[in-house]
């Protein structure tokens, strides 16, 4: 037994930084902690260095300095275990739209080594598991953009992996498939399996996730369940709406921060309608801010105070608003995903360095 055998641990990363050749920094001095079963979240803007560290962690970059441990096996000694212990969705699509839904996953079953006399059985379980066996003979290329992430999701798992990365898996579906999805991903991590997802959408890990990292920079910034992340902003979330343009929302927020209404360090926002002040004694100090603005001859035309967000906590951490909203708008039905991609890397590689 490894050593995150005994321990319990699905991911282990200690100082890891990945430097390409470039020279562009990704991943600076990154430390995580996955125990076995858990649904965990990484979350981060573009370009904050999530596909970087779960292609380091699948075996398909090689770190520039750290230590990497997977399912107990050192990604640089023994990639080779690595791969057989985890399955992975990549942002681009495994799926080969010329062929039907169960031959992608017979290609998956080749790639992944699965026992010939076990195929058949897995490919059926996975089918109905991903609502695709009405669709199993038909060809991939008139599937929606929900469907064909169902079946790379799918083709992940052949293997039955005990440890899963999603890199960004619902990026531009419309909520009924993202629902789906999600329903997917949760019965399979109740099944015992580990999920590492990296998402751009604080909805999504929000409703998902046990626990998160937000990586900013190719740096953790914050770590916790997302309940204790929002506890750690402090308190409340006011929002209040004013009835004058930008100027009254710029003397508004001017007014939150010179005149010490919340004590500590709120931070204020201007928002479309309004000003929000996130701060731990929100409701309390609420009617002094009130106060305030009817002196300063701002109307005020609505006033509610919340919890926070996870959005909040990106912005109480950041200064910046982690800037992707979940799709509203249905995006994925008729769509189809470009761009072929074999199945994970056979040979470690780490060209893109
Ligand atoms: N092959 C590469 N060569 C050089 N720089 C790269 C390469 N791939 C990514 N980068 C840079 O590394 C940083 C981290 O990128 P990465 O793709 O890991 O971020 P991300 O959080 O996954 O973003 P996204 O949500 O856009 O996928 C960015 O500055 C990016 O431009």
């Amino acid at each position: 037994m490894t050593e995150s055998d005994a321990t319990g641990r699905a991911i282990e990363t200690d100082d890891l930084r990945v430097t390409y050749s470039d020279g562009t920094e990704a991943v600076r001095g990154v430390s995580l902690s996955v125990p076995r079963g858990e649904f965990f979240g990484f979350l981060g803007p573009n370009g904050a260095g999530k596909t970087t560290t779960i292609k380091t962690l699948a075996t398909l970059l090689r770190p520039t300095s750290g230590s990497v441990r997977v399912n107990g096996f050192d990604v640089e000694s023994e990639p080779g275990k690595v791969r057989e212990s985890i399955g992975y969705m990549a942002q681009e699509t495994s799926v080969i739209t010329e062929m039907t839904a169960r031959e992608n996953l017979r290609f998956a079953c080749d790639a992944y080594g699965v026992p010939r006399g076990e195929r058949s059985d897995r490919i059926a379980e996975l089918l109905d598991l991903v609502d695709l066996a009405d669709v199993a003979d038909k060809r991939a290329e008139g599937f929606s953009g929900g469907m064909q992430k169902r079946l790379d999701a799918a083709m992940a798992l052949v293997h039955r992996p005990p440890l899963v990365f999603l890199d960004e898996p619902t990026t531009g579906l419309d909520p009924k498939a993202r629902n789906r999805l999600w329903e997917y991903f949760e019965a399979i991590n109740d099944d015992g399996t580990t999920i590492f997802l990296t998402t751009q959408y604080l909805e999504e890990a929000d409703y998902l996730c046990d626990r998160l990292s937000v990586i900013l920079g190719g740096e953790i910034v914050a770590e916790g369940s997302p309940a204790d992340l929002k506890r750690e902003v402090g308190g409340e979330v006011l929002d209040v709406a004013l009835e004058d343009g930008s100027s009254a929302r710029e003397r508004a927020a001017d007014i939150v921060r010179e005149d010490g209404l919340f004590p500590g360090d709120p931070t204020v926002e201007i928002t479309d309608g309004g000003i929000s002040v996130t701060s731990r004694d929100a409701r309390q100090h609420g009617p002094d801010l009130l106060v305030a603005l009817r002196d300063a001859g701002i109307t005020v035309t609505g006033f509610n105070v919340r919890s926070p967000t996870l959005d909040d906590v990106f912005l109480a951490i950041t200064g910046e608003h982690i800037d992707e909203e979940l799709p509203d708008e249905a995006v994925a039905d008729g769509t189809t995903t470009e761009g072929d991609r074999g199945t994970p890397a056979t040979d470690g590689g780490n060209d893109e360095q």
